[in-house]
């Protein structure tokens, strides 16, 4: 459960802590400071307070799949370069973490590509390991020759790209699918298809098609909203329609253009998908698709034990530190989970209620994904019993109405600019020596 009421034990800032903010570290090694099991807190046994409230038997939010596609749609961020080392030291990375599958540029996209995805096919991952093909038969002859143990394979079916993209017809597209379907699965490797741009696609050629390849055996089918343009409705009127007409799982891919992407993916495992595509921070083509990450966090919250079983969360600093170098950027100071800020507290009024129970102002515990929580007070927003939390740390006795004395002096500064830890501290300590020796 989410729930986690502990009576806080306070621990000494350390490093980690944002720089310009005084914060006490407040984690505890275990919420309930004993085995790692939170305390219910008036919740019954296993309930998951933030689920669903009616059961929908079709729902795969407690039981879905990561295809993760930093290697694949990752590469398609404007600033990645990824050599073999780096890729392999990325596909090591996600196997620790334990995504289901990881997916790999197209091995025809050039001869280092199609090198570097029969190197990772020998690492022996425990997770499966994709590429991700156009619909032709050329494409497909040199990704089952590379060791991979399934193919993606993806179409354009819209207006604009059957159009301006290849060209083709939905009775030509049908047919080619059929024959790589019919093609990879004789070679004994899985194989998913998917129709590009589908929310711009006609829903009765969708349905068609989705219907001629499931006859056909393909593992998987994919929807992808290649350009961002879904909401949540929609992606669930979609899914849904869909899980009536094929039998075989379902794949969703969301682009992040307008901002939905994770809440689309989360909404599609509610409407019956069974797999999911992300990528680490995000990055992809454009902005990118669902973070590993965010997606992680969000479905956490929905079900934190089948999470927490069946992925390391502690690995996910690790790979995204690492994503963030290969490609050159800083983890946005607002990442879910592992942000700068992710866990800071800072307001007087959170402060307060953060310190007698987490749970009132997070629904993700820190320590579940190895990190810390900080509770900030340098600053005028600060108040007395945070203040107070500090105090103790400290090991100064002081009175409630001392403590809400040097609280207004410390509040009083911070108007002016904000305290650094050790000007706080030196503020609490020459208070409580002021009134040890009665000159306060
Ligand atoms: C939405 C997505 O992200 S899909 C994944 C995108 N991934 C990639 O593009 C992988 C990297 N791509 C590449 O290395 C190259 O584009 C290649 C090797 C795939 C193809 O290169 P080229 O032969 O030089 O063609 P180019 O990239 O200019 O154009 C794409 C070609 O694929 C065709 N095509 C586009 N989509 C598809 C598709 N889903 N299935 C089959 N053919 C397609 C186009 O019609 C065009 O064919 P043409 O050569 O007859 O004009
Ligand atoms: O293969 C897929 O399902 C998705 C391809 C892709 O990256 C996209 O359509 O944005
Ligand atoms: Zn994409």
């Amino acid at each position: 459960m989410c729930d986690h009421n502990d009576p806080t034990p306070i621990q000494h800032v350390n490093g980690g802590a944002p720089d310009t903010h005084v914060a006490i570290d407040t984690s505890a090694p275990n919420h309930n400071g004993s085995n790692g099991v939170a305390k219910d807190n008036g919740n019954v046994g296993n309930v998951q307070p933030f689920a669903s409230r009616y059961s929908d038997f079709l729902s795969n939010v407690s039981n879905f799949k990561i295809i993760e596609s930093t290697l694949r749609e990752g590469e398609q961020f404007a600033n990645a370069f990824f050599d073999t080392e780096t890729k392999i030291k990325i596909a090591k990375a996600l196997d620790k973490f334990g995504v289901d599958c990881i997916e790999l540029t197209s091995p025809a996209a050039s001869e280092q590509s199609r090198k570097d995805c029969e190197a990772i096919c020998k690492l022996g991952l425990k997770t499966k390991v994709i590429t991700h093909i156009r619909c032709h038969m050329d494409d497909a002859r040199i990704a089952v020759e590379t060791g991979v143990d399934g193919v993606d394979v993806v179409m354009g079916t819209s207006k604009f790209l059957r159009e301006f993209s290849h060209g083709k017809d939905m009775t030509y597209i049908t047919k080619t699918a059929i024959e790589v379907i019919q093609f990879v699965k004789s070679k004994g490797i899985e194989i998913r298809f998917s129709t590009e741009d589908s929310f711009r696609s006609d829903l009765v050629d969708l349905l068609s098609i989705y219907q001629a390849v499931d006859k056909v055996g393909v593992n998987r089918v994919g929807i992808a909203d290649t350009v961002g343009v879904a909401n949540p409705r929609q992606v669930y009127d979609l899914v849904r329609t869909l899980r009536g007409v094929v039998g075989c799982d379902i794949e969703c891919h969301f682009h992040n253009d307008t901002g939905c992407a994770i809440a689309n993916a989360y909404t599609a495992l509610e409407a019956g998908a069974t797999h999911v595509d992300t990528s680490v921070l995000g990055i992809g083509e454009r902005n990118g698709i669902p973070s590993l990450g965010g997606f992680i966090a969000r479905m956490y919250t929905a079900d934190r034990e089948y999470v927490m079983s069946k992925y390391n969360l502690k690995a996910l600093r690790e790979v995204e530190n690492l994503v963030a170098e290969a490609v050159q950027i800083q983890v946005p100071f607002n990442n879910y989970v592992t942000g700068y800020c992710a866990f800071t507290h800072k307001a007087g009024i959170h402060a307060k209620a953060i310190l007698a129970n987490p749970s009132t102002y997070e629904i993700i515990r820190p320590e579940d994904f190895g990190m810390s929580r900080y509770v900030s007070i340098g600053h005028r927003l600060t108040g007395w019993n945070a203040v107070k939390s500090r105090c103790e740390q400290l090991e100064l006795t002081l009175t409630e109405d001392q403590v809400k004395e040097v609280t207004a002096k410390i509040k009083k500064l911070a108007d002016v600019r904000e305290q650094t830890m050790e000007d706080v501290d030196s503020i609490l300590r020459n208070y409580a020596r002021a009134i040890e020796n009665g000159t306060a």
